[in-house]
């Protein structure tokens, strides 16, 4: 049986949730978010990649297994949020009615939900090419490549923007957090 989080005290919990293209910044963001809330708070970060690994193993790239393996990040999400832990997930999620499902639900909790657009050209992307994935998928190797061979819809109304390709990671971070202090959801 689950413990009852209203027994527990400390800060509430609720859910950063980052959206944006491979190699837009979300995971890096994300750790240095973690960083500098880890000493006060319980924190996790729930990264793509690590996810796909241990809980969405076997999932792939087309439309259902993205929404499948948000809808799994999701869940775990609102079950961590709601025993106080700040959550952050670094997942692309590509599409705008899975990410608002996500955000439905966390509503539905009163868990509150913080979308991160982390933004950048695809000039810049390419340029960055982190894992090596963007000359793969321009060449047509990589079917289904967010950006490339498959769509990104970007967020209509994000609680914060991060534009990765003109500002810090510092300065992202900051405008990351100046939002949660704003809103109560840390000190
Ligand atoms: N086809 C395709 N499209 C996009 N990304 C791909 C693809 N194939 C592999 N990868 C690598 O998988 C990481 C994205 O996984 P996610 O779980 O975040 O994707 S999603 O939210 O389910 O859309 C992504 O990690 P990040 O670069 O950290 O975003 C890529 O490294
Ligand atoms: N302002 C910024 N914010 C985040 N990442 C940045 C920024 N400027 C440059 N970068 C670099 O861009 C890359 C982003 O990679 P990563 O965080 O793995 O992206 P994602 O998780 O979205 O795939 C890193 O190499 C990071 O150092």
């Amino acid at each position: 049986m689950s413990q009852d989080a209203s027994e527990a005290t400390g800060p509430r919990g609720f859910i950063v949730w980052f959206t944006g293209m491979s190699g837009a910044g979300k995971s890096t963001l994300s750790r240095a978010i973690r960083d500098r809330l880890q000493s006060t708070r319980s924190v996790e970060v729930l990264d793509g990649d690590e996810i796909r690994t241990f809980l969405s193993r076997g999932l792939g790239f087309t439309r259902p297994d993205r929404e499948e393996n948000i809808r799994r990040i999701g869940y775990v999400a609102r079950i961590l949020a709601r025993h106080r832990v700040a959550v952050i997930s670094a997942a692309i999620s590509p599409y705008r009615d899975s990410r608002n499902e996500v955000r439905r639900l966390a509503a539905e909790e009163g868990i509150p939900f913080i979308e991160v657009y982390a933004r950048a050209s695809l000039e810049v992307l390419v340029q960055r090419d982190v894992k090596g994935l963007y000359k793969k998928a321009l060449a047509g190797e990589i079917p289904h490549f967010t950006g490339i061979s498959d769509p990104y819809e970007s967020p209509e109304s994000p609680e914060v923007t991060v534009r990765t390709d003109s500002e810090t990671v510092e300065a992202g971070v900051e405008r990351v957090l100046a939002t949660l202090r704003a809103r109560g959801l840390i000190a």
